[in-house]
């Protein structure tokens, strides 16, 4: 399948990755009893889904559809008219690598940026997968209200606007309302940076340090994203939109978001390392404020809030001593 030739929406989606996010996407579209292959890597979540129509590892309590076919094969994707990628960015190379050949479109739902390439989901799409068409799809979405049909927007972004188009009536369902937009790097960065700054309103959360505190890190937050983004070349509405500011609402105001609660467990003083060990799911912040933080110095971008998370992660620094960083800095006009 070609950009020209798109007009129709696709019938027959897989989903590539099963973790909480890969999970209520292919409940999302088999609700209504249409086919969905689901691929996974865990050998317990293909029974599990095939045999109980659940995924008790990254989404419990959600009930699936007896349409969703699990496998652990991407062969199987073979005859799917789109793909839905919801790998981990630090895992996805290693898996769009082994997709079988094909002119599917991709639709990337992964929210992060890859460390060394410093590569989005869409730059690894385009090396690994040549001439598929490409969209992405971010938004404020946590996967256990998509999965019960709770009503949710988001942003489906495609350069060319027949993808976007027959991508967006494909996947809309009647409490599931995607906002076209061309703009993939703005909502790619959007979903990639407000990951770290869920993490700081987090620590802010966990270490009692108040609801001002925590309205800053947004508003000084949203500053960081917009920085990067036109730097970048996104544009100022798809930052400001869904998959920008919505998502950073959010995930900075809930501890349903893996990444705030990575951070409250930072703010009452566990370590990183002790925090991430032994889960099994992803706060792709703590993998990706790193790689932006670097991202942006190479560039000459300011991101001094990106830049504490990623020392706190990698505890180089302390709460107080990032604190006292951020709140000395030189007075500056608010428009920097
Ligand atoms: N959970 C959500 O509410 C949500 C919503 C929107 C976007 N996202 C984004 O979707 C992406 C996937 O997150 P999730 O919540 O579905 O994951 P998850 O945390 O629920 O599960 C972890 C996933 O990582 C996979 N994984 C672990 N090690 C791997 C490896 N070596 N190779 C390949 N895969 C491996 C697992 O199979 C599983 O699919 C992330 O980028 C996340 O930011 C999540
Ligand atoms: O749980 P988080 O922090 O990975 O956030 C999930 C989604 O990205 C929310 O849109």
């Amino acid at each position: 399948m070609t950009d020209d030739s798109m007009t129709s929406s696709p019938a027959h989606f897989g989903v590539v990755g099963a973790g909480a996010w890969g999970t209520a996407l292919a409940q999302l579209l088999a609700a209504d009893g249409a086919p969905v292959r689901l691929w996974a890597r865990e050998a317990e979540v293909v029974a599990a889904v095939n045999a109980d129509h659940a995924n008790p590892l990254f989404l419990p309590n959600a009930r699936l559809s007896p349409s969703i076919a699990a496998t652990d094969s991407l062969a199987d994707l073979a005859s799917c008219d789109a793909l839905l990628i919801v790998v981990p960015v630090p895992f996805m190379r290693g898996v769009l690598a082994n997709l079988p050949a094909g002119d599917a479109p991709l639709i990337l739902c992964s929210k992060g940026m890859e460390a060394e390439s410093f590569a989005f989901p869409i730059d690894i799409a385009r090396a690994l997968c040549p001439g598929r068409p490409l969209a992405v799809l971010a938004g404020p979405t946590f996967a256990k209200e998509v999965a019960a049909g709770l009503p949710t927007a988001i942003t489906l972004a495609a350069e060319d606007a027949g993808v976007a188009d027959a991508l967006a009536r494909a996947i809309a369902r009647p409490h599931f309302r995607p906002y076209v937009s061309h703009d993939m790097i703005g909502a790619e960065i959007g979903g990639a940076i407000k990951n770290v700054l869920a993490i700081a309103c987090g620590i802010v959360e966990g270490a009692g340090l108040g609801l001002n505190a925590r309205a800053a890190l947004i508003s000084r937050g949203f500053a960081e994203m917009t920085r990067f983004g036109l730097a970048r070349g996104a544009h100022a509405e798809t930052l400001a939109g869904l998959a920008g500011l919505g998502d950073l609402v959010l995930t900075c105001t809930s501890s349903n978001s893996r990444n705030f609660a990575l951070g409250e467990g930072l703010g009452r003083g566990e370590s990183a390392a002790s925090l991430m060990s032994d889960r099994r799911s992803v706060a792709e912040g703590a993998f990706s404020a790193p790689v932006i933080a670097a991202a942006a110095r190479a560039d000459g971008i300011d991101m001094p809030i990106t830049d504490a998370v990623a020392r706190l992660v990698a505890g180089e620094t302390c709460i107080a001593d990032a604190i006292q960083a951020l709140l000395s800095r030189p007075l500056r006009p608010e428009g920097r």
